[in-house]
């Protein structure tokens, strides 16, 4: 599978702490990649300069053009979920179309039956609880059709039902070859999504493994990640 984003040597400090040394990723087209470690080992910080919302000290970010002058669209999902909270559901969704220049009504019921917001489409954003939030913000960065949606932590917050309904979203933007990166703490839960792993630990990315090696270790990814990173 090629690569649809490649991260070399990639460096971030705070100040004087190191938090991300040297770091290679490299992200396959339509891949679930779900990105594992401890924490404060960087993932938040990792996602941050991959989604250009913090410069790094060094190292190169390429984006795979699959189209002449077709760089991939990333959508991002990192930290509090945005929105405005004075409008409701629907509103945000119009507002933030508007923003984009995609006004289509159909666009916007159908990423609200997706998320299964349909029942609070009418409340205001500052109304709803913190699974409906994260629902909210997914179904804003999914509206644009990007190419790379990238989820960090998406699960926190979510009722089982919700945490069924986002791995059911990811496998459908999986069909639709959309290349997912997802951060979870959830390993069990990671198993389940992600065809490809990347490990962090104390900054620097310790392994990149697909998930036929997992399947060909026989053990679970919980003990495979704790026999990489020294645990066990
Ligand atoms: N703005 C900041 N200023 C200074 N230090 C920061 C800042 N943001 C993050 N850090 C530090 O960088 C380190 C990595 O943080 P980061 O949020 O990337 O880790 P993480 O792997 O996402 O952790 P978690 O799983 O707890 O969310 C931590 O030690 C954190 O305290």
């Amino acid at each position: 599978m090629d690569n649809m984003v490649v991260l070399k040597n990639i460096s971030k400090s705070y100040k004087k702490n190191v938090i991300l040394n040297h770091i290679n990723v490299n992200i396959k087209k339509g891949s679930i990649y779900g990105l594992i470690g401890e924490n404060g080992a960087g993932k938040t910080t990792l996602i941050k300069v991959l989604t250009g919302i913090l410069s790094p000290d060094g190292g190169t970010i390429n984006f795979v053009e699959e189209k002449r002058n077709h760089l991939p669209r990333i959508s991002a999902v990192v930290d509090e979920p945005a929105f405005f909270n004075s409008l409701t559901v629907e509103q945000n969704l119009i507002e933030h179309c508007k923003l984009l220049g995609i006004l289509e009504k159909e666009k916007i019921a159908a990423i609200v039956l997706t998320l299964g917001l349909e029942k609070h489409k009418d409340k205001l954003a500052k109304n709803l609880s913190l699974g409906l939030k994260q629902r909210l913000a997914i179904a804003l960065a999914l509206i644009g059709e990007p190419d790379l949606v990238v989820l960090d932590e998406p699960l926190n917050g979510l009722d089982p039902e919700g945490i069924m309904d986002l791995r059911n979203l990811i496998f459908k933007l999986h069909k639709e070859k959309i290349t997912v990166l997802v951060s979870s703490h959830i390993l069990s839960e990671l198993e389940q999504i992600a065809t490809d792993f990347g490990i962090l630990k104390d900054g620097r990315m310790i392994k990149e493994f697909s998930k036929a090696e997992i399947i060909d270790s026989g053990i679970k990814l919980e003990d495979y990640y704790l026999k990489i990173k020294g645990g066990k």
